[in-house]
């Protein structure tokens, strides 16, 4: 955990009103392997820890030596087997869930190009879903409300109020934004 407003890796602050900016963050990616041929993402079935049971994207906490978008192809090796070179950067999550004094800042990217093939881990177990047929009762709850954005290709930035059973979503915040890039 870093000071989210001195360590330029952390972007939500810019979004968040001054209660939420006091809080600790804690930075994480989120990876989706699309494969546009075929219509396809491919999704993990979480095994442990946390979201164990949830199929979601690839990703995990960022490392204090590494850059967001090296944390997001790092974390795809490690829990799909697939080797990108570039992730594109897609949206931005804010999680707040009652239990926690912690705030969750979820870098979104979906990888276009890999090599490999998806290998099943101790952490993920991969299987690819069409793009049109998303098993959202098996994802996050707030999944369903910002894919299709991520679909049109827009940028978006979602903030998400859960409560401590990780299911139920008190509030929420979705906008549509020209660029992720708020340091300009
Ligand atoms: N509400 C939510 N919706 C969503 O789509 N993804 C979420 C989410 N809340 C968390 N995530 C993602 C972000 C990240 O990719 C992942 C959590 O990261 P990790 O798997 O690293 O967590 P863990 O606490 O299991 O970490 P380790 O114990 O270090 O493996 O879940």
């Amino acid at each position: 955990m870093t000071d989210a407003v001195t360590d330029p890796r952390f972007v939500g602050w810019h979004v968040e009103d001054d209660a939420h900016r006091a809080m600790p963050h804690r930075l994480y990616t989120l990876v989706f392997p699309m494969d546009s041929a075929r219509s396809r993402v491919l999704l993990g079935m979480k095994k442990r820890g946390f979201g164990s049971g949830k199929l979601n994207g690839f990703g995990g906490k960022v490392e204090p030596a590494e850059t967001v978008e090296q944390g997001a192809i790092r974390e795809l090796a490690e829990e799909s087997g697939l080797v990108a070179a570039a992730a594109a950067r897609c949206g931005l999550l804010l999680f707040y869930f009652e239990d926690s004094p912690v705030a969750m800042e979820v870098h979104v990217f979906q990888a276009r190009e890999y090599s490999g093939v998806p290998v099943e881990t101790d952490e993920m177990r991969p299987e690819w879903f069409g793009v049109d047929s998303m098993p959202f009762d098996r994802m996050w709850a707030d999944d369903h409300i910002w894919w299709p954005l991520m679909m049109r290709g827009d940028l978006f930035v979602g903030r998400f109020w859960f409560k401590a059973d990780q299911v139920t979503i008190t509030r929420s915040e979705l906008d549509r934004v020209d660029s992720l890039d708020f340091a300009q």
